[in-house]
């Protein structure tokens, strides 16, 4: 479970949702709206200035293994180039008190066993965001937390990452990702959370937000259009 409450921290400016478990959660706005900054708050990369983000009623920063409760892709917490793959997900996996051969598995869900040994640094854009996922899923954890997962994976890698969200959410997990890609967010979640600078502007079923619309592309226009 995720509770986000009254949360304020630059653009964002008093967001309450809940991502709860068995679902998935889409957070979807335009390019500026607080999408990052919320997901940063909640992973404890950033202190908000007013509210709260919680996972099973904590704080970040008060989980023991975060690793084994919170699994998280966000653009920042990437390997260093030089770092071999399987190594950057090895010293996770110590850090975090993760069974070392857990490493081999989340490699293997993540197609890139063949690459483990290559340095993060050689790795194409939609390998490295595969061993971001992996990263993620390395704790096993109730929880996932996924910043535009599908950013330049290729179409086999799209549909890995709709099954992993829907089958994580069906063994009881609690989803919460964003995406820019319509398709991608109408063919994978439950719930839907929109923001629009800072606030948010939609929030419930999917089938619910997009009622009355052709599309969940024409409803999320609808909802978040400027009048320029
Ligand atoms: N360190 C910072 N200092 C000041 N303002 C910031 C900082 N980080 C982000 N912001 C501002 O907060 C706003 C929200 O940014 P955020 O990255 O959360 O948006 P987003 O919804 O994730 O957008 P995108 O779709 O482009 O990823 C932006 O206007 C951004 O300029």
């Amino acid at each position: 479970m995720i509770e986000v409450k009254g949360l304020r921290k630059f653009v964002v400016d008093g967001i309450d949702f809940v991502a709860r478990p068995g679902r998935v959660t889409g957070l979807l706005g335009p390019n500026g709206a607080g999408k990052s900054t919320t997901l940063r708050v909640l992973l404890g990369l950033a202190r908000p200035v007013g509210g709260v983000a919680l996972v099973h009623g904590r704080r970040y920063a008060e989980l023991r293994h975060p690793l084994r409760t919170v699994g998280a892709l966000l653009d920042a917490a990437g390997p260093l180039p030089e770092q071999r793959a399987v190594d950057h997900l090895r010293w996770l996996a110590l850090s975090n008190a993760v069974p070392r051969r857990r490493v081999a598995q989340v490699l293997e869900l993540a197609g890139l066993t063949a690459v483990a040994r290559r340095r993060a640094g050689r790795l194409s854009l939609g390998m490295r965001q595969r061993l971001g996922i992996a990263a993620a899923l390395l704790g096993d954890p109730s929880v996932l937390v996924l910043d535009e997962p599908t950013n330049g994976l290729d179409p086999d890698g799209i549909r890995w990452v709709r099954d992993l969200a829907r089958e994580s959410a069906a063994a009881g997990r609690t989803v919460l990702l964003s995406s820019h890609v319509m398709a991608d967010v109408a063919a994978t979640v439950d719930d839907l959370v929109i923001i629009r600078r800072g606030r948010i502007v939609a929030d419930g079923p999917l089938a619910a937000v997009t009622a009355g619309h052709p599309s969940l592309e024409a409803a999320f226009f609808a909802l978040t259009g400027d009048e320029r």
